[in-house]
């Protein structure tokens, strides 16, 4: 039994990658704007979403009315309500559905939730956004701001420079897109595990439905953009969305705390038998390690000691929450294309200053040496590296070779890393 809509939105957002994080955050804010103007089925905002690879979360949202539960939950009690931000859902393959969609002038904003994997040259994405703002231009339905969630640093640049370099050879359309199309940058901040059977069965329980399709996040929540929204948006002030111009400061504090933070909990732990972040998190060596990656990465932030501490604190909590099954599994995938901002960019830096490399960020990367060793890495676009790693000849050659794929410019580094690689490899034998 799905639980009756109290409304059906208008769809004025669209949405690509229907994964767990849009449901726990984007979607969710939607929804806080929503009962914050007590909006009915003739206005507020309804989302139209497309899933980004497979057919799989549209179809079984679709048999629910789009509607699912979100439960959050806290490191001592669980709470559940209902979203229903989801005006309708589609598989993305669905192409006739894609462009009308983005060609309907009422849709104003389009969000995205692809992996930092669905930037890169030759994704699926970039060609799949450029179509849908072809006939959007085609239809004459106006501006439209595109605004990315996925956790790169300047992520709407990123994806700016995605879609203008398959929009180059189009005169007309490459105008179109430089003169209508706003791209926002965001930082988005909601830990949001994938959803298990157990989850299910707790919100079956709780919701008194049966819920197939449920997402389970931490209490915490942040959302801070900036750009320009030229048809409108949905006021998701309401539920603590901050608009600012430069949101740079806080991508910056959150890629290379929270999330670098993750990166060293997955690979650390995976090597010493941990499964969830939050067991990782509890394992003193691992914590003095975080510790340390921590006052490494201190130099490039813009904030005071003051902010820096209080962001600290409050991620020591996050990562305790031992209620939120986080598997480092799940965390430690594309690491490839992960640790670049979390990792290799402040270890740039510190170098750029003066500053020698810091030993956890090296540690960081012997740490995922051995992690793609074991063969259990998930990380297409590393196949390759993997398999000539298993044929480097010795560690400092190895040490060049993880260098060269996430920095190239840094290979005057591949002696420390080895004999990081080393010393961890013999800790954790
Ligand atoms: N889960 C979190 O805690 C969290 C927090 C902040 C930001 N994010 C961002 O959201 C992204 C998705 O996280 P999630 O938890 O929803 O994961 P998920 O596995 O639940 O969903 C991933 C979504 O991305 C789509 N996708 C994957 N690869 C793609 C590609 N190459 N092109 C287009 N779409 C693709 C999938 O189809 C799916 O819809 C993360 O990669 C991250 O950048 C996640
Ligand atoms: O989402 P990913 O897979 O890029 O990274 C894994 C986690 O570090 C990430 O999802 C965090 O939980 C999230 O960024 C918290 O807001």
């Amino acid at each position: 039994m799905t639980p009756p809509r109290s409304a059906r939105h208008p769809v004025r957002v669209a949405h690509l990658g229907l994964g767990a994080f849009h449901r726990a955050h984007q979607a969710w804010y939607t929804q806080v704007a929503n009962d914050a103007e007590a909006a009915g089925p003739a206005d507020g905002w309804g989302i139209a979403a497309f899933t980004g690879r497979r057919p799989d979360a549209a179809r079984v949202l679709a048999a629910q009315d789009s509607v699912y539960s979100l439960l959050t939950r806290g490191p001592s009690g669980d709470e559940v309500g209902t979203v229903e931000a989801l005006s309708r859902v589609h598989d993305g393959a669905d192409t006739a559905a894609w462009t009308a969609t983005l060609a309907d002038p009422d849709v104003a904003v389009l969000t995205l939730t692809i992996t930092e994997a669905g930037y890169l040259p030759g994704a699926s994405a970039p060609a799949r956004i450029r179509d849908g703002l072809a006939a959007r231009a085609r239809a004459d339905a106006g501006g439209i701001a595109l605004v990315s969630c996925d956790n790169l640093a300047g992520n709407g640049r990123v994806l700016r420079d995605a879609v203008l370099a398959l929009t180059a050879d189009d005169g007309d359309l490459d105008a179109w897109v430089r003169a209508e199309v706003s791209f926002v940058s965001t930082m988005v901040d909601r830990i949001t595990p994938a959803t298990t059977e157990q989850d299910i069965a707790t919100v079956r329980r709780l919701a008194g439905w049966d819920d197939a399709a449920p997402v389970v996040a931490e209490p915490f929540s942040e959302w801070v953009l900036a750009g320009a929204f030229p048809a409108g948006r949905p006021p998701w002030e309401a539920a603590g969305a901050r608009f600012v111009d430069d949101v740079e400061p806080y991508e910056r504090r959150k890629l290379r705390l929270l999330n670098a933070g993750h990166s060293l909990l997955a690979y650390h732990g995976l090597l010493r038998g941990h499964r969830t972040i939050a067991e990782a998190a509890a394992d003193p060596v691992l914590a003095a390690e975080l510790e340390r990656l921590w006052a490494e990465q201190r130099p490039g932030l813009p904030f005071d000691d003051a902010a820096v501490a209080a962001a600290e604190d409050a991620l020591r909590g996050r990562f305790a929450n031992a209620r939120i099954e986080h598997r480092l599994a799940q965390v430690a995938t594309d690491g490839s294309q992960k640790l670049v901002p979390r990792i290799v960019d402040p270890l740039r830096e510190r170098l750029a200053a003066g500053l020698g490399p810091g030993e956890a960020q090296l540690g960081v990367l012997a740490a995922w040496t051995l992690h793609l060793l074991t063969g259990d890495a998930r990380d297409p676009h590393a196949d390759a590296l993997v398999a000539r790693l298993r044929d480097a000849r010795d560690p400092v050659a190895r040490a060049s070779l993880v260098l060269d794929a996430v920095a190239p410019d840094l290979t005057d580094l591949a002696r420390p890393l080895a004999e990081s690689t080393a010393s961890l490899q013999g800790a954790n034998a």
